[in-house]
């Protein structure tokens, strides 16, 4: 095996992942990192870089292209065709190329076209955002065009980061991502947008917040404080992305419909259905007094008759529910928890009741991908959505409250106005617009980024560690 800290690594693109990577592996002991960002931004990240000896600046990616031994593109997706057509012909003899980008389609595709035939390409993917550790976090591995031998080098430069790898092709990648990060990414997405509408801070206005509230607000501002072309890359770029976030803004008018016309057997059928289908639960099932024991059940057939699961064996991991527990959603909640019959009003959950009934739909079983490509994000995700419909009695009493109680009717129209208009924006394929629309909202959420990021990092790591508890 090479000794890999004699490597040069290359990182073309110093914003958020470019340098968490460069700091991420002086620390794991490599001698040498070669990074760029644009020309004009080169003395600035010189400067930023000053304290990191192993960091080595370049003026461009030609530079960094035919010193590296192995490349990693960290640029935006909407980009990665031109920056690969630029540098990629100055590429060292017998180098391995990866990319860093959420969708992989165009990334193969500009990686065929520029790439001169004696350099190897096995790409990678941190299923994370830069302030989450790497650590225990899955990081997608690609071979494409490489040896068993070359793939294990990579494997090794990243043996520092203590992930774990995860080995896809380029389009399992793609269908999987699109499962579970482009669909809930919609959700976050338009809950943001639905309380920017009624120019509310959701958890400043009600007397009393609950935990999967929290788990809502927090994810948002997650997402809304991270830098808006990562996500409208993987939806727009993403096929499959595309298609399951019109899926999922019909879920939500469909359902929006059923509680306005007072169909509540119907709406109850339906919940119970997609119970079923996902989390594999029967009605008997699952009431607090009978327990769940494991979270696989009969695979439902798909809406559209595709197959939506990864092909890959791994991706079928059988995996037991997170259970997330009253005790540890309440330490996220706000206000005083009133006395059960003391004023706490269940919420209708069309959010979550659209995420399910979405995932139903399109025959997703979001388990399997948990192992595979569960970012944070999906996984408190799931486990909130797990929460809900776990318990009969929390999913009748949502169910009661989306039909009779008026008093989300106002949020819960927002709310499919905007699932219907990311949908539009994503099928438009306008980058313009999904920047507007994503910073109009973000700048309204920004005074609270700070706050959420403390209070989310330590969600993150308690839910995590539940999780793993409860799983193993
Ligand atoms: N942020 C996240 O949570 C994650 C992001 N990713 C993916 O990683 C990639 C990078 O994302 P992230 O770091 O967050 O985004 P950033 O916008 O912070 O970083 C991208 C950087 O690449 C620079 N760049 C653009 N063109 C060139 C060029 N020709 N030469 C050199 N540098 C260039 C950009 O400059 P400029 O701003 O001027 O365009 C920018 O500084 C994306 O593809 C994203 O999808 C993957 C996992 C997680
Ligand atoms: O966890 C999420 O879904 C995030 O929002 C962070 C993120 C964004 C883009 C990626 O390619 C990977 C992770």
């Amino acid at each position: 095996m090479v000794d890999v800290t004699e490597l040069n690594i290359g990182i073309i693109g110093m914003g958020e992942m470019g340098k968490m990577y460069a700091r991420r592996f002086a620390a794991g002991g490599m001698k040498r990192i070669y990074v760029c960002d644009r020309p004009e931004r080169f003395e600035e990240v010189k400067e930023e870089m000053s304290g990191e000896p192993a960091i080595i600046v370049m003026k461009d990616g030609h530079h960094v292209s035919r010193i590296s031994d192995f490349i990693i593109y960290s640029v935006e997706a909407a980009y990665i065709n031109d920056v690969v057509k630029e540098y990629g012909p100055s590429t060292k003899m017998n180098s391995i190329v990866a990319g860093q980008t959420s969708v992989k389609a165009p990334e193969k595709e500009a990686f065929e076209k520029y790439l001169p035939a004696d350099v190897h390409i096995v790409s990678i993917h941190s299923l994370h955002g830069p302030t989450v550790t790497t650590e225990g976090q899955p990081l997608v591995i690609i071979k494409y065009r490489a040896t068993d031998a070359q793939v294990e080098t990579v494997v090794e430069i990243f043996k520092s980061f203590k992930s774990n790898y995860v080995h896809l092709s380029y389009e399992e990648h793609d269908l999987v991502t699109a499962n579970t990060q482009a669909v809930t990414h919609a959700a976050f997405l338009s809950m943001g947008t639905a309380w920017k509408e009624t120019s509310d801070y959701p958890w400043e206005t009600t007397r009393y917040v609950g935990g999967i509230e929290i788990v809502k607000i927090n994810i948002t501002l997650r997402i809304y404080s991270n830098k808006w072309h990562v996500y409208a890359g993987l939806a727009i770029l993403n096929p499959s992305a595309r298609e399951q976030i019109g899926t999922y803004a019909d879920s939500s008018t469909q359902i929006f419909k059923l509680m306005i016309e007072e169909k509540k057997e119907e709406l109850r059928e339906r919940m119970f259905a997609a119970r079923e289908g996902v989390f594999g639960w029967t009605r008997q099932e699952g009431s607090e007094q009978n327990g769940i024991a494991s979270g696989s059940g009969s695979t439902p057939v798909p809406a559209d008759g595709k197959d939506h699961s990864a092909s890959s064996s791994k991706a079928r991991t059988a995996r037991k529910p997170i259970l997330l527990s009253d005790r540890i959603l309440d330490q996220f909640s706000l206000g005083v928890k009133p006395e059960p019959g003391q004023g706490a009003r269940p919420n209708s959950h069309l959010s979550l009741m659209a995420m399910v009934d979405c995932w139903h739909r399109l025959g997703i079983k979001p388990y399997d991908h948990l192992d595979v490509a569960g970012t944070p994000v999906f996984m408190l995700w799931i486990g909130v959505a797990e929460y809900l419909f776990r318990s009969p009695e929390r999913l009748e009493a949502a169910i009661e409250a989306a039909i009779y109680d008026k008093t989300h009717r106002s949020d819960d129209t927002e709310f499919c106005i905007a699932a219907r208009g990311w949908s539009q924006c994503v099928s438009f394929g306008n980058f313009d617009l999904y920047r507007d629309r994503f910073e109009q909202t973000a700048s309204f959420f920004a005074p609270r980024f700070e706050e959420a990021a403390k209070v989310g990092g330590k969600m993150i790591k308690t839910i995590q560690e539940e999780s793993k508890r409860t799983t193993t």
